[in-house]
């Protein structure tokens, strides 16, 4: 009897080494399995189970039981090296913001099929990547459980002119299989769009083809300096080519993709190389001109989403940083502005959502209120330490200033934040 893995889509790759397995899922998790019976040959993907018809079977069904387990127990990120949590069915997408979808009563949803990034960058908000101080899991959503929870959410909240935000703790384009992830939602969202924040640096040229083909309608392309050794030190890791990501964004603004490029400024630290990025895109735009229509507008979409380093409780903050407060911000864009105005050039900096369509939607019910104690059983370990997770009335609660002892257990928590169903607790003797 044999039991071939390659025709399990989650299974990308299979090495093996004697009776140890090691899975390669969805692309960038690993998880390694000892197959602990004497009768099987493990080639390439097929295992081979030379025994007894009847025994074959029970072999069979022990091998797939302990894949099963070693998945929900035991993955990996072969790119941030943490345990990785894999969410499916039953559990709720809705309640956290490392995964799962998002509404804030607005056309927009955001969804967050992984968390999880392959840079470092010095800024960054939710403190991702492999030298993370705060993050110690990692979560994963289940494709199809994703897809019909979108499903869900778009219909209550009306799909006419719906945009579905690929975002999140982490690198949105590192979801497999992310092609297929942006087909169904441009499926479900017909008269809407699809949107993605990337850093730019897994896409490549075929996988900006297949996007496009799936519908992909913007990429809001992160770049914050053009010069490679700045560029190098702002993302964190000496292998960032900032060339390869220019390469990139002209490639996406030949193609039926939107490009929107979003520099971050970091006051002292790149001032000059975020007006760089400034130019560089107002360049791209007079070279290659892009005509694709916001559905949601009937207009173009902005070719710049400029932004300003804020300082997050969990999020990292450059030494040399000065903090500054948005009116600064929009004075030095202001003044940006009317210098390309001087030049001919009608260059917006400053956006508000109705550039982009967005506009208020119905919600979903609050099902908790602030202060109420409910009972509940901690179920899964958090995203940062000191956190678990539960599930009640159709929500994720992150309980928070806990300990992993407490999973498994029912206890009382207090509910501190409801606000855009986002759900914090906390426990209460
Ligand atoms: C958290 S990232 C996630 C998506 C993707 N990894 C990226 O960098 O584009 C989303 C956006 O937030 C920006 N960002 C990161 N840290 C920030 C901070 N401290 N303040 C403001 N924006 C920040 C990034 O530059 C990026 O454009
Ligand atoms: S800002 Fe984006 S690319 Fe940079 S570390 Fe954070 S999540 Fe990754």
């Amino acid at each position: 009897m044999t039991l071939d893995l390659s025709k399990y889509r989650m299974i990308t790759n299979i090495k093996s080494k004697g009776n140890r397995l090691i899975l390669e899922i969805n692309k960038i998790y690993e998880v390694s399995i000892d197959i602990p019976y004497e009768e099987v040959e493990i080639e390439e993907s097929v295992i081979k189970i030379n025994t007894h018809p009847k025994r074959a079977e029970n072999l069979k069904m022990g091998i797939l039981n302990l894949i099963s387990y070693h998945i929900a127990n035991n993955l990996r990120s072969k790119i941030t090296k943490r345990r990785v949590i894999y969410i499916n069915e039953p559990f709720p997408l809705i309640g956290h913001t490392a995964f799962g979808l998002i509404e804030r009563g607005r056309n927009i949803i955001q969804v967050r099929g992984h968390c999880g990034c392959n840079l470092n960058c010095i800024f960054c908000s939710v403190d991702e990547g492999e030298f993370s101080k705060t993050r110690k899991n990692d979560y994963y959503v289940d494709i199809d459980y994703l897809i019909k929870e979108y499903k869900k959410l778009a219909e209550y909240k009306g799909i006419k002119k719906l945009e579905a935000h690929l975002d999140g703790q982490g690198e949105p384009s590192l979801y497999y299989p992310l092609v297929d992830l942006v087909q169904a939602l441009s499926d479900i969202n017909v008269e809407g769009i699809v949107s993605m924040q990337s850093n730019g640096t897994v896409l490549d040229y075929k996988l900006i083809d297949e996007l496009e083909e799936a519908g992909l309608h913007r990429i809001n392309l992160s770049i914050n300096a053009i010069d490679e050794k700045m560029a190098k030190m702002l993302a964190g890791r000496k292998d960032y080519n900032i060339n390869k990501i220019l390469d990139i964004a002209e490639y996406i603004k030949n193609s039926k993709i939107h490009l929107l490029i979003a520099p971050i400024l970091l006051p002292n630290i790149n001032d000059t190389e975020f007006k760089r990025v400034i130019d560089f895109a107002v360049d791209l735009d007079l070279r290659v001109k892009q005509n694709i229509i916001n559905p949601l507008t009937n207009k173009r979409d902005p070719i710049l989403g400029c932004q300003l380093c804020r300082v997050y409780q969990f999020g990292r903050k450059p030494k040399k940083m000065k903090v500054w407060n948005f009116e600064k911000f929009y004075e030095l864009l202001k003044k940006y502005e009317i210098e390309y105005k001087k030049r001919g050039l009608d260059v917006k900096l400053i956006l508000r959502p109705e550039d982009f369509g967005i506009h208020r939607r119905k919600r979903l019910p609050y099902p908790f209120k602030v202060g109420e104690v409910i009972r509940t059983k901690a179920i899964l370990d958090g995203r940062i330490k000191g956190e678990v997770l539960a599930a009640e009335r159709g929500r994720v609660i992150q309980i928070i200033n806990t300990n992993e002892d407490i999973i498994g257990k029912r206890v009382k928590v207090r509910i501190l934040r409801n606000k855009d169903n986002i759900i914090v607790g906390e426990v209460v003797k």
